[in-house]
């Protein structure tokens, strides 16, 4: 049975300042699956699940349930593409700054430029890198009985992607999963995990790992098979 929330105010960084620690970085990758559909639906919150099978790719599949963070790579599949073009796209989870920020990191130069840079990227079929957070494990609130992995990509998308390949690079351990009294209690928690992997990815030994290769490498760019 997963514990029930502990009070009091969270911790504002995971990790240490001065880079990852083993076992970070973990490196995993899947295709988008459909999950329980109830991310968007009832928290507000899309996360996309990839097969159980990534952790043992990775060769993680002891890796301890929780939530995490990190870099994510998409490479979209074809369908993708194609309700992707001409797209506009924003980050809406974080403040501006936070926004401003991110895009930095991961790309470099202004925000301006870079959220430029993204929308071609993406548009452009070589997919992008983009900050996350995410969870392993049970979900207690929903009593789920098999682990999933899901991850929820700090950025805002007009459109689904389910059967776009997922890289991730996971570089810290934010908390472990609990169980809570309600949906919103949850949910004020995921905001938090938000700003926490945001600020922890912010710092310059984490902010390089956005720039590593292995998060667009992809064989067959996105035309995935079932
Ligand atoms: C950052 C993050 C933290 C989460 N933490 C918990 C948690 O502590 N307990 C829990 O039951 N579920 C947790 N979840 C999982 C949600 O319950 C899950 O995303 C939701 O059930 C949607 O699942 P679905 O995509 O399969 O529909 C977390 C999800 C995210 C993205
Ligand atoms: N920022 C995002 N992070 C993760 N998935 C997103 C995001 N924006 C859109 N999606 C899409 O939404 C899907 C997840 O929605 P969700 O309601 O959690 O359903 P499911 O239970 O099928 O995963 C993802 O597979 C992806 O295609």
């Amino acid at each position: 049975m997963a514990a029930k929330r502990p009070d009091g105010p969270r911790e504002t960084v995971a990790g240490p300042d001065d880079g990852p620690q083993p076992p970070f970085p973990l490196k995993l990758n899947g295709k988008v699956i459909k999950g329980f559909g109830r991310g968007s639906s009832e928290l507000g919150i899309p996360t996309a699940n990839i097969p159980l099978s990534g952790l043992s790719v990775g060769g993680h599949e002891d890796i301890e349930s929780g939530v995490y963070y990190g870099w994510a790579g998409l490479t979209p599949s074809a369908a993708t593409r194609q309700h992707a073009q001409g797209s506009e796209s924003k980050y809406h989870h974080l403040g501006s700054h936070m926004k401003g920020m991110l895009a930095k990191i991961a790309f470099g130069g202004s925000a301006e430029d870079d959220e430029e840079e993204r929308r071609s990227t993406w548009s452009y079929d070589k997919g992008a890198v983009y900050p996350m957070v995410m969870s392993i494990g049970y979900n207690p609130v929903y009593k789920n009985t098999v682990r999933s992995v899901e991850v929820h990509v700090m950025h805002h998308f007009e459109h689904e992607f389910y059967g776009s390949h997922m890289n991730i690079i996971i570089l810290g351990f934010i908390r472990p999963e609990y169980d809570y009294v309600s949906k919103e209690k949850l949910i004020e928690d995921i905001k938090t995990d938000v700003e926490v992997a945001g600020r922890s990815l912010g710092r310059k030994a984490y902010a390089k790992y956005a720039k590593d290769p292995y998060l667009l490498e992809f064989e067959g760019k996105g035309d995935v098979a079932s």
